[in-house]
């Protein structure tokens, strides 16, 4: 008897231990399925992005001068302001540029200095000052640049410089990078200045770069010293162009993103060569020059440079904005990213342009070997651009870099001229007044859009503007598919007509928006003295 009921005592113990060795690990999972659905359930817009929304779209521009608008935008896109390199610029196209800009706002450059000053910097950049009435408030500064890429002119279905509207699209070198803004600020300007005739609090300076394409030594970067001799050393944010209103870019988003550039990626010329020996073709070595650098080079597209993916990326927050915004399924990966975020990293390597967000990318873009077809060459060397993620220092690139590689014949050199850190990280969400004070805008003008922050990929003239500010953001008022990136310094460039309306609203609603500065405190300082 005794013996059945121990026998019955183990045999109930070992099924309840059975029970917990697997009913645990099935609750513990059952209840986190519960909190990853109810936090995808409960995921909405928080209260300070919606109370942003316009409750109507009164403000905007309402006349009837679009059409003349369009036909200053269309003669600006027609003057091929090419940049090719630092070198070799189109200086009569600059000159024609500038009388075009002088003539089209009459009133912006002359006979009104008692509001709007301009000075020509560098020839060919222009730096306008608006003067506020108060001068305790810190002036901002909006800027955008007036060159544009070479084109391959046989590979366009339009004439790149005749700036074809076809109905829909204007299609033209530069209407998206970056002449809608040169044109949408001054056309903006004029009509808050002479037109709505508003009386300037704050003073604010836009800046106009002639070579942004080829670094922007000559432009923005003289703007920036010419602000600072004359004693101006804090803005209160600057802005220039960057990450647009994105569609179809964020897997599972179907509403547009107006993704702002809170940081930008640096930069890194770095040169692989090796010095070997020389010899006939007829009896080559093991190794070549050419071998030994192409290995180098493929290894260094095999073991891309680590990537980065966390709660403290941006990246983490663009998604956990966009979770309201998306299916039911990516409300479900994005508002539980701590769960999600290796499967969400993974994903986002799948694509160019979203690999390019969380890590340093990698791109040969030069290779320089040979001289004969029966000469085997000593020397080779390839040329690659990183751009360096916020997270790595340009010093970890280069020694990732030697580390991949593993050959000590081969010298990784950085290009100590050229090389760009990546920029700190600009603040971003409700507390913010200046990051709130561009999200209204954009909402004001694209209410179906969410905003969100980004690390912007490409290198903006912004570089020259750090010091003034530690609110700098890279953003332009345009509509892009992630189809269309293709066009950007590709082919067939092309913005929406009903576009360009809305970059000329957007830069009259920043004023508007940046003028009304009893609503927000200032909270402003200087990261460095230039
Ligand atoms: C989760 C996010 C998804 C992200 C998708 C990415 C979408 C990208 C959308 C818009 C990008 C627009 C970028 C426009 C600005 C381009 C700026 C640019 O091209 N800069 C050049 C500057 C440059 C040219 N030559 C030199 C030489 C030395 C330094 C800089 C430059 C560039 O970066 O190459
Ligand atoms: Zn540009
Ligand atoms: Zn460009």
């Amino acid at each position: 008897m005794l013996a059945w009921l121990t026998a019955r005592g183990t045999k109930r113990r070992r099924w309840i231990a059975c029970g917990l060795g697997v009913g645990l690990p099935v609750l513990v999972l059952l209840a986190l399925v519960l909190a990853c659905l109810i936090n995808a359930w409960s995921v909405s817009e928080p209260d300070w992005h919606y109370q942003l929304r316009p409750s109507g779209s009164g403000h905007l521009i309402n006349d009837s001068l679009f059409e003349e608008r369009l036909g200053r935008f269309q003669a600006a896109l027609r003057i091929p302001t090419i940049s090719v390199d630092a070198r070799n610029l189109n200086e009569s196209a600059l000159e024609e540029f500038k009388n075009f800009l002088q003539t089209s706002f009459p009133r912006l450059h002359g006979g009104n200095e008692d509001k709007i000053t301009c000075e020509v910097v560098s020839n060919y950049s222009f730096l306008y000052e608006i003067k506020g009435s108060d001068e305790s408030l810190t002036p901002y500064l909006l800027a955008a640049h007036l060159d544009v890429v070479p084109v391959e002119e046989d590979k366009w279905n339009y004439d790149p410089f005749e700036a074809m509207k076809d109905g829909e699209y204007i299609y033209a070198r530069g209407a998206f990078d970056d002449k809608h803004a040169v044109m949408g600020i001054l056309e903006a300007l004029d009509y808050f200045l002479f037109t709505k005739n508003e009386s300037v609090k704050r003073t604010f300076y836009v800046g106009i770069g002639h070579d942004e394409e080829v670094s922007g030594r000559q432009g923005a970067a003289k703007i920036a010293e010419v602000l600072h001799n004359r004693g101006v050393k804090t803005m209160d944010f600057v802005l220039d162009e960057g990450f647009v209103v994105l569609t179809n870019a964020l897997p599972g988003v179907q509403v547009p993103v107006a993704l702002v550039g809170v940081s930008e990626k640096g930069y890194a010329e770095v040169s692989v060569s090796v010095d070997g020996v020389s010899g006939h073709s007829s009896m080559p070595p093991k190794e070549s020059a050419i071998g030994i650098i192409s290995k180098a080079v493929s290894r260094l597209e095999a073991y891309p440079q680590p990537h980065f993916f966390d709660s403290s990326s941006v990246e983490y927050t663009t998604l956990e904005t966009a979770a309201p915004h998306s299916s039911f399924l990516y409300k479900l990966i994005y508002s539980n990213l701590w769960l999600f975020k290796n499967i969400v990293s993974n994903q986002f390597l799948e694509s160019a342009s979203t690999a390019a967000t969380v890590r340093t990318t990698t791109a040969p873009t030069l290779f320089n070997a040979g001289y004969k077809i029966n000469v085997v060459p000593s020397t080779a060397t390839a040329y690659i651009n990183h751009r360096v993620h916020p997270k790595q220092t340009i010093e970890d690139v280069l020694e990732y870099d030697r580390e991949v590689i593993g050959d000590s014949r081969v010298n990784v050199t950085l290009n100590t001229d050229t090389y760009i850190r990546p920029h700190p990280i600009s603040p971003y969400g409700p507390d913010s007044p200046q990051y709130k004070l561009l999200a209204r805008s954009i909402l004001e003008v694209f209410p179906q859009s969410f905003v969100a922050p980004g690390t912007m990929i490409a290198t903006t003239d912004t570089k020259y503007y750090l010091n003034f500010s530690k609110n700098v953001y890279r953003f332009a008022p345009t509509f892009l598919d992630i189809e269309d990136m293709p066009r950007l310094h590709g082919h067939d460039e092309r913005i929406r007509v009903e576009n360009y309306r809305e970059v000329v609203d957007f830069f009259f609603r920043l004023m508007v928006n940046a003028n009304q500065v009893n609503a927000r405190p200032l909270h402003v300082h200087a990261r460095n003295e230039l």
